[in-house]
């Protein structure tokens, strides 16, 4: 395949980086993933394979530029996508703000609601974006990345970003730009609530969806949540089949009615994870004070609490030292007794 002029590093080649990388490539875009050793080893010995629930496949064995380990491929590109957990956000910042060229975008597509700002202190000259990825990627074998969710990538509406466009539609991954991407992100953070509740529960997200004390769970959280912004004057928009209030009492359904109304309005692979859980395996730290954390935050900032969410930071912590998983009717428990912080 003949290649693009147009050039896109993404830095921070993991999961989302090497699915979206896959993606571009896959419709001849000048692509080059900057990720650790580790990841740059397994795609010497395995094709990047890319994969979603709709059935597309590609696979192509990278030539050794198109995967390195240093921020200075990022020097003539016309494009940088930053895709590293939120607990590496400044130091990616750090390693770019000497390559990234005056002007070219670089877009934060991350979860959580502070990163771009992070990103931006790390590189003050740099036209810095925020941006969303609603769906889900899990590394099924070593190199082959799965897209086991829907949804659209979105970004701030920024006019450098527009000739990205045309590439990103044709790889199948139509990037929608929003003037209220401050909503976006909150009302993104408001699905990832689920992360903990996953990482907790220790099953695939459809099998733990089909639980409703853990969707009763989520429900807390979110609705917590929401009180919150609509407090702070924060909009939500829609980003599923469902408007984003209603999404609580969905939720909170007994199981039948859930599921028959689940099957009309979302794709969940069975085998899909939350990030977190990802984290978890991989002995990470975790990203839910980038997430459940920000709530807490937001709470404290308008001088009230958010002691659902409190708790899920807690418990997440304490997930990070110890193997322990939760039941469904335990992690509800566990919740509502406000005995316990
Ligand atoms: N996975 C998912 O389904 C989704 C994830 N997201 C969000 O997208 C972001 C990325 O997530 P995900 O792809 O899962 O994360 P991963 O951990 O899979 O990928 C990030 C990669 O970047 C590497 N990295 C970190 N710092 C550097 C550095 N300075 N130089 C080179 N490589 C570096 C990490 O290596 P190391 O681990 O060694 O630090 C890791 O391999 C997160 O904010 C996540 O919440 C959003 C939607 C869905
Ligand atoms: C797509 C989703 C919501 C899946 O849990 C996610 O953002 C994540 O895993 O971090």
């Amino acid at each position: 395949m003949t290649q693009s002029s147009f050039k896109v590093v993404i830095f921070g080649a993991g999961s989302i980086g090497c699915y979206l990388g896959g993606r571009l490539l896959s419709s001849g875009v000048n692509v080059v993933m900057v990720g650790r050793k580790t990841m740059q080893e397994r795609l010497r010995t395995s094709p990047l394979t890319v994969t979603d629930y709709e059935g597309f496949r590609f696979h192509s064995q990278l030539a050794e530029h198109q995967y390195v380990t240093s921020a200075e491929a990022a020097g003539n590109a016309d494009l940088v996508l930053v895709t590293v957990k939120s607990a590496a956000t400044s130091e990616a910042g750090k390693q770019l703000a000497p390559w990234v060229s005056e002007g070219i975008p670089v877009v934060s597509l991350q979860n959580g609601i502070s990163n771009a700002e992070h990103l931006q202190a790390a590189m003050p000259n740099a036209n810095v974006l925020a941006g969303m990825v609603p769906f889900n990627v899990l590394q099924q074998e070593p190199g082959h990345f799965h897209q086991g969710t829907q949804g659209h990538l979105m970004a701030d509406r920024h006019p450098s970003l527009q000739p990205a466009l045309p590439w990103f539609e044709h790889a199948g991954l139509p990037l929608e730009l929003r003037r209220d991407i401050e909503s976006v992100m909150w009302s993104k953070l408001l699905l990832n609530l689920n992360n903990p509740v996953n990482a907790l529960s220790g099953v695939p997200l459809l099998e733990e969806l089909s639980q409703r004390d853990y969707r009763r769970c989520l429900a807390m959280a979110q609705r917590e949540t929401l009180e919150l912004l609509k407090s702070a004057g924060i909009p939500t928009v829609k980003l599923t089949g469902l408007p984003t209030k209603l999404i609580p009492s969905v939720m909170s359904l007994p199981d039948w009615l859930f599921t028959r109304l689940a099957k009309r309005m979302l794709t969940i692979d069975p085998v899909a994870r939350s990030s977190m859980w990802e984290d978890l395996q991989a002995g990470r730290p975790t990203e839910i004070d980038w997430i459940n954390g920000e709530v807490v935050k937001l709470a404290e900032k308008l001088g009230t609490d958010a002691p659902v969410n409190r708790k899920l930071v807690r418990l997440m912590h304490q997930r990070e030292e110890t193997e322990k998983t939760w039941g469904a009717s335990e992690l509800l428990n566990e919740l509502t007794d406000h005995s316990r912080p």
